[in-house]
Protein backbone atom coordinates (compact mmCIF):
# COMPACT_ATOMS: atom_id res chain seq x y z
CA UNK A 1 0.00 0.00 0.00
CA UNK A 2 1.08 3.40 -0.67
CA UNK A 3 0.35 6.13 1.89
CA UNK A 4 0.35 9.86 1.49
CA UNK A 5 0.18 12.06 4.40
CA UNK A 6 -1.55 15.37 3.32
CA UNK A 7 -1.70 18.36 6.11
CA UNK A 8 -2.31 22.21 6.71
CA UNK A 9 0.48 23.83 9.53
CA UNK A 10 0.88 27.38 10.43
CA UNK A 11 4.33 28.81 10.18
CA UNK A 12 4.86 27.49 13.75
CA UNK A 13 4.07 23.66 13.01
CA UNK A 14 0.49 23.73 14.60
CA UNK A 15 -2.94 21.94 13.07
CA UNK A 16 -5.40 23.70 14.93
CA UNK A 17 -5.74 25.71 17.78
CA UNK A 18 -5.41 24.63 21.85
CA UNK A 19 -9.33 23.96 21.66
CA UNK A 20 -9.01 22.02 18.70
CA UNK A 21 -11.20 24.19 17.05
CA UNK A 22 -10.97 23.84 13.11
CA UNK A 23 -9.56 26.68 11.25
CA UNK A 24 -8.82 26.56 7.80
CA UNK A 25 -4.96 27.45 7.34
CA UNK A 26 -5.15 26.54 3.91
CA UNK A 27 -6.96 28.70 1.00
CA UNK A 28 -8.93 27.88 -2.23
CA UNK A 29 -5.88 26.66 -4.52
CA UNK A 30 -4.98 23.73 -1.41
CA UNK A 31 -7.81 22.99 -0.14
CA UNK A 32 -8.43 22.40 -4.21
CA UNK A 33 -5.41 20.14 -4.16
CA UNK A 34 -6.38 18.17 -1.56
CA UNK A 35 -9.71 17.48 -2.96
CA UNK A 36 -7.75 16.06 -6.11
CA UNK A 37 -5.10 14.46 -4.08
CA UNK A 38 -8.66 12.54 -2.36
CA UNK A 39 -9.96 12.22 -5.55
CA UNK A 40 -6.26 10.12 -6.68
CA UNK A 41 -6.92 7.57 -3.50
CA UNK A 42 -8.77 4.82 -2.82
CA UNK A 43 -9.26 5.85 0.93
CA UNK A 44 -8.75 8.95 3.13
CA UNK A 45 -8.07 8.43 6.33
CA UNK A 46 -7.82 10.34 9.70
CA UNK A 47 -7.60 9.81 13.73
CA UNK A 48 -11.11 10.08 16.37
CA UNK A 49 -9.51 12.96 17.23
CA UNK A 50 -10.09 14.73 14.33
CA UNK A 51 -13.59 13.26 13.70
CA UNK A 52 -14.14 14.73 17.21
CA UNK A 53 -12.65 17.84 16.30
CA UNK A 54 -14.08 18.90 12.74
CA UNK A 55 -16.67 16.50 11.88
CA UNK A 56 -15.17 16.40 8.40
CA UNK A 57 -16.48 14.79 5.52
CA UNK A 58 -13.67 13.58 3.67
CA UNK A 59 -15.21 13.42 0.54
CA UNK A 60 -14.45 14.66 -3.20
CA UNK A 61 -16.35 17.91 -3.78
CA UNK A 62 -15.51 18.44 -7.64
CA UNK A 63 -18.33 17.20 -9.72
CA UNK A 64 -15.49 16.82 -12.58
CA UNK A 65 -13.06 14.18 -10.48
CA UNK A 66 -16.08 11.97 -9.14
CA UNK A 67 -17.12 11.67 -12.49
CA UNK A 68 -13.49 10.82 -13.86
CA UNK A 69 -13.12 8.18 -10.84
CA UNK A 70 -16.11 6.79 -11.98
CA UNK A 71 -14.55 6.76 -15.95
CA UNK A 72 -11.72 4.91 -14.01
CA UNK A 73 -14.11 2.15 -12.70
CA UNK A 74 -13.72 3.07 -9.30
CA UNK A 75 -16.79 4.12 -6.33
CA UNK A 76 -17.25 7.87 -6.93
CA UNK A 77 -15.83 8.29 -3.55
CA UNK A 78 -12.81 7.11 -1.76
CA UNK A 79 -13.64 5.04 1.07
CA UNK A 80 -13.16 6.99 4.75
CA UNK A 81 -10.95 5.33 7.42
CA UNK A 82 -10.59 5.85 11.52
CA UNK A 83 -8.61 4.81 13.37
CA UNK A 84 -10.56 4.65 16.44
CA UNK A 85 -9.20 2.41 19.25
CA UNK A 86 -12.24 3.04 21.90
CA UNK A 87 -14.73 3.38 19.20
CA UNK A 88 -15.64 6.84 19.79
CA UNK A 89 -16.76 7.78 16.57
CA UNK A 90 -20.67 9.24 16.91
CA UNK A 91 -23.12 7.47 14.94
CA UNK A 92 -24.22 10.90 13.56
CA UNK A 93 -20.70 11.83 12.50
CA UNK A 94 -20.27 13.31 8.85
CA UNK A 95 -17.57 10.20 8.07
CA UNK A 96 -20.63 7.95 8.91
CA UNK A 97 -23.32 9.32 6.14
CA UNK A 98 -23.97 7.51 2.75
CA UNK A 99 -21.55 9.78 0.50
CA UNK A 100 -19.19 7.04 0.84
CA UNK A 101 -18.07 3.09 2.46
CA UNK A 102 -16.14 3.70 6.04
CA UNK A 103 -13.82 1.26 7.87
CA UNK A 104 -13.87 2.07 11.52
CA UNK A 105 -10.51 0.27 12.95
CA UNK A 106 -11.29 -0.12 16.50
CA UNK A 107 -9.46 -1.75 19.02
CA UNK A 108 -10.14 -5.40 19.94
CA UNK A 109 -11.28 -4.81 23.61
CA UNK A 110 -13.70 -2.68 22.33
CA UNK A 111 -17.35 -4.04 23.60
CA UNK A 112 -19.85 -5.85 21.46
CA UNK A 113 -22.39 -3.43 21.97
CA UNK A 114 -20.07 -0.55 20.71
CA UNK A 115 -19.49 -2.26 17.61
CA UNK A 116 -23.15 -3.21 16.50
CA UNK A 117 -24.12 0.45 16.86
CA UNK A 118 -21.34 1.14 14.65
CA UNK A 119 -21.99 -1.48 12.51
CA UNK A 120 -25.86 -0.26 12.47
CA UNK A 121 -24.54 3.16 11.52
CA UNK A 122 -22.82 2.12 7.95
CA UNK A 123 -19.71 1.45 9.20
CA UNK A 124 -17.42 -1.68 8.21
CA UNK A 125 -15.35 -2.07 11.52
CA UNK A 126 -12.01 -3.81 11.93
CA UNK A 127 -10.50 -4.87 15.37
CA UNK A 128 -7.08 -5.07 15.57
CA UNK A 129 -4.63 -4.35 18.48
CA UNK A 130 -5.18 -3.44 22.07
CA UNK A 131 -4.51 -0.16 23.66
CA UNK A 132 -4.19 1.45 20.37
CA UNK A 133 -5.13 0.07 17.09
CA UNK A 134 -2.44 -2.20 15.31
CA UNK A 135 -1.81 0.30 12.55
CA UNK A 136 0.66 -2.33 10.03
CA UNK A 137 -2.56 -4.88 10.57
CA UNK A 138 -5.33 -2.37 9.75
CA UNK A 139 -3.22 -0.93 7.04
CA UNK A 140 -2.87 -5.14 5.41
CA UNK A 141 -6.56 -5.46 6.16
CA UNK A 142 -7.43 -2.37 4.23
CA UNK A 143 -5.02 -3.51 1.56
CA UNK A 144 -6.91 -6.76 1.23
CA UNK A 145 -10.38 -5.20 0.49
CA UNK A 146 -8.34 -3.32 -2.75
CA UNK A 147 -6.96 0.05 -0.90
CA UNK A 148 -3.48 0.11 -2.97
CA UNK A 149 -3.48 4.32 -2.27
CA UNK A 150 -4.09 5.51 1.39
CA UNK A 151 -4.36 9.36 1.99
CA UNK A 152 -4.05 10.69 5.67
CA UNK A 153 -5.46 13.98 6.83
CA UNK A 154 -4.65 14.01 10.22
CA UNK A 155 -4.04 14.56 13.49
CA UNK A 156 -1.11 14.92 14.89
CA UNK A 157 -1.78 11.69 16.98
CA UNK A 158 -2.18 9.56 13.99
CA UNK A 159 0.74 11.07 11.57
CA UNK A 160 2.97 10.16 14.43
CA UNK A 161 2.30 6.36 14.88
CA UNK A 162 2.34 6.02 10.70
CA UNK A 163 5.78 7.50 10.73
CA UNK A 164 6.79 5.51 13.55
CA UNK A 165 5.36 2.31 12.12
CA UNK A 166 7.30 3.57 9.19
CA UNK A 167 4.07 3.29 7.20
CA UNK A 168 3.96 6.88 5.36
CA UNK A 169 5.28 6.94 1.68
CA UNK A 170 5.05 10.62 1.40
CA UNK A 171 4.50 13.68 3.14
CA UNK A 172 2.88 17.28 2.00
CA UNK A 173 2.28 19.84 3.92
CA UNK A 174 0.88 23.22 3.07
CA UNK A 175 2.66 25.66 5.68
CA UNK A 176 0.13 28.72 6.02
CA UNK A 177 0.96 32.68 6.96
CA UNK A 178 -0.45 32.60 10.26
CA UNK A 179 1.66 32.02 14.29
CA UNK A 180 -1.37 30.16 16.34
CA UNK A 181 1.08 29.57 19.11
CA UNK A 182 -0.13 27.15 22.56
CA UNK A 183 2.04 24.29 23.79
CA UNK A 184 -0.87 22.01 23.86
CA UNK A 185 -2.37 23.07 20.58
CA UNK A 186 -1.59 19.78 18.01
CA UNK A 187 1.20 19.59 15.67
CA UNK A 188 2.07 18.05 12.43
CA UNK A 189 3.57 14.93 14.73
CA UNK A 190 2.45 14.60 18.71
CA UNK A 191 2.58 11.34 20.24
CA UNK A 192 6.17 10.67 22.09
CA UNK A 193 8.33 11.54 19.85
CA UNK A 194 11.31 10.26 18.60
CA UNK A 195 14.49 10.15 20.47
CA UNK A 196 17.05 8.76 17.73
CA UNK A 197 16.39 7.40 14.49
CA UNK A 198 14.32 10.00 12.68
CA UNK A 199 12.93 9.58 9.66
CA UNK A 200 14.77 10.53 6.74
CA UNK A 201 12.37 13.23 4.30
CA UNK A 202 14.10 13.47 0.78
CA UNK A 203 12.69 16.97 -0.40
CA UNK A 204 10.84 16.49 -3.69
CA UNK A 205 8.84 19.65 -4.47
CA UNK A 206 8.44 23.48 -3.48
CA UNK A 207 5.70 25.36 -4.56
CA UNK A 208 4.36 29.26 -3.37
CA UNK A 209 0.32 29.34 -2.41
CA UNK A 210 -1.89 31.22 -1.02
CA UNK A 211 0.17 33.43 0.38
CA UNK A 212 2.06 30.13 2.31
CA UNK A 213 4.37 27.28 0.65
CA UNK A 214 3.57 23.53 0.21
CA UNK A 215 5.95 21.48 0.93
CA UNK A 216 5.93 17.84 -0.58
CA UNK A 217 9.16 15.02 0.69
CA UNK A 218 9.43 11.41 -0.35
CA UNK A 219 10.11 9.48 2.93
CA UNK A 220 13.36 7.23 2.71
N1 LIG B 1 -4.59 21.31 9.67
C1 LIG B 1 -4.79 20.07 9.23
O1 LIG B 1 -4.41 19.73 8.11
C2 LIG B 1 -5.47 19.09 10.11
C3 LIG B 1 -5.76 19.41 11.40
N2 LIG B 1 -6.31 18.47 12.22
C4 LIG B 1 -6.50 18.83 13.63
O2 LIG B 1 -5.85 17.87 14.45
C5 LIG B 1 -6.54 17.78 15.70
C6 LIG B 1 -6.79 16.34 16.03
O3 LIG B 1 -5.56 15.69 16.14
P1 LIG B 1 -5.25 14.71 17.34
O4 LIG B 1 -5.86 15.22 18.58
O5 LIG B 1 -3.79 14.47 17.30
O6 LIG B 1 -6.07 13.40 16.97
P2 LIG B 1 -5.98 12.35 15.77
O7 LIG B 1 -6.94 12.76 14.72
O8 LIG B 1 -4.58 12.05 15.40
O9 LIG B 1 -6.62 11.07 16.49
C7 LIG B 1 -5.91 10.46 17.55
C8 LIG B 1 -6.74 9.33 18.11
O10 LIG B 1 -6.77 8.27 17.16
C9 LIG B 1 -6.93 7.06 17.84
N3 LIG B 1 -5.93 6.08 17.46
C10 LIG B 1 -6.19 4.77 17.29
N4 LIG B 1 -5.10 4.09 17.04
C11 LIG B 1 -4.08 4.97 17.04
C12 LIG B 1 -2.70 4.84 16.85
N5 LIG B 1 -2.12 3.65 16.59
N6 LIG B 1 -1.95 5.95 16.96
C13 LIG B 1 -2.50 7.14 17.20
N7 LIG B 1 -3.82 7.34 17.39
C14 LIG B 1 -4.60 6.25 17.32
C15 LIG B 1 -6.77 7.35 19.33
O11 LIG B 1 -8.06 7.34 19.90
C16 LIG B 1 -6.18 8.74 19.37
O12 LIG B 1 -6.60 9.46 20.51
C17 LIG B 1 -7.82 18.57 15.54
O13 LIG B 1 -7.66 19.81 16.23
C18 LIG B 1 -7.94 18.80 14.04
O14 LIG B 1 -8.56 20.03 13.75
C19 LIG B 1 -6.62 17.22 11.78
C20 LIG B 1 -6.40 16.87 10.48
C21 LIG B 1 -5.79 17.78 9.54
N1 LIG C 1 -5.62 20.58 4.15
C1 LIG C 1 -6.23 21.18 5.19
N2 LIG C 1 -6.11 22.50 5.35
C2 LIG C 1 -6.66 23.11 6.41
O1 LIG C 1 -6.52 24.43 6.56
C3 LIG C 1 -7.41 22.37 7.33
N3 LIG C 1 -8.01 23.00 8.37
C4 LIG C 1 -7.53 20.99 7.11
N4 LIG C 1 -8.23 20.26 7.99
C5 LIG C 1 -8.72 18.96 7.65
O2 LIG C 1 -9.53 18.97 6.50
C6 LIG C 1 -10.51 17.99 6.61
C7 LIG C 1 -11.90 18.59 6.49
O3 LIG C 1 -12.61 17.72 5.75
P1 LIG C 1 -13.99 18.10 4.97
O4 LIG C 1 -13.70 19.33 4.18
O5 LIG C 1 -15.02 18.28 6.01
O6 LIG C 1 -14.19 16.93 4.11
C8 LIG C 1 -10.31 17.30 7.91
O7 LIG C 1 -9.47 16.20 7.79
C9 LIG C 1 -9.66 18.43 8.67
O8 LIG C 1 -9.09 18.09 9.87
N5 LIG C 1 -6.92 20.41 6.03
Amino acid sequence: MHVVVNAAMSADGKLSTREREPIAISGGTDFDRVDGLRADSDAVMVGVGTVLADDPSLTVDDPDRIAARRGRGKSPQPARVVADSRARTPPDARVLDDEAETYLLVGERTASEKVERLDRAGATVIATGQARVDLPAGLDALESRGIDRLMVEGGGELIFSLFDAGLVDELSVFVGPMVIGGRDAPTLADGDGFLEEFPDLELIGVERMDGGVLLQWDVA
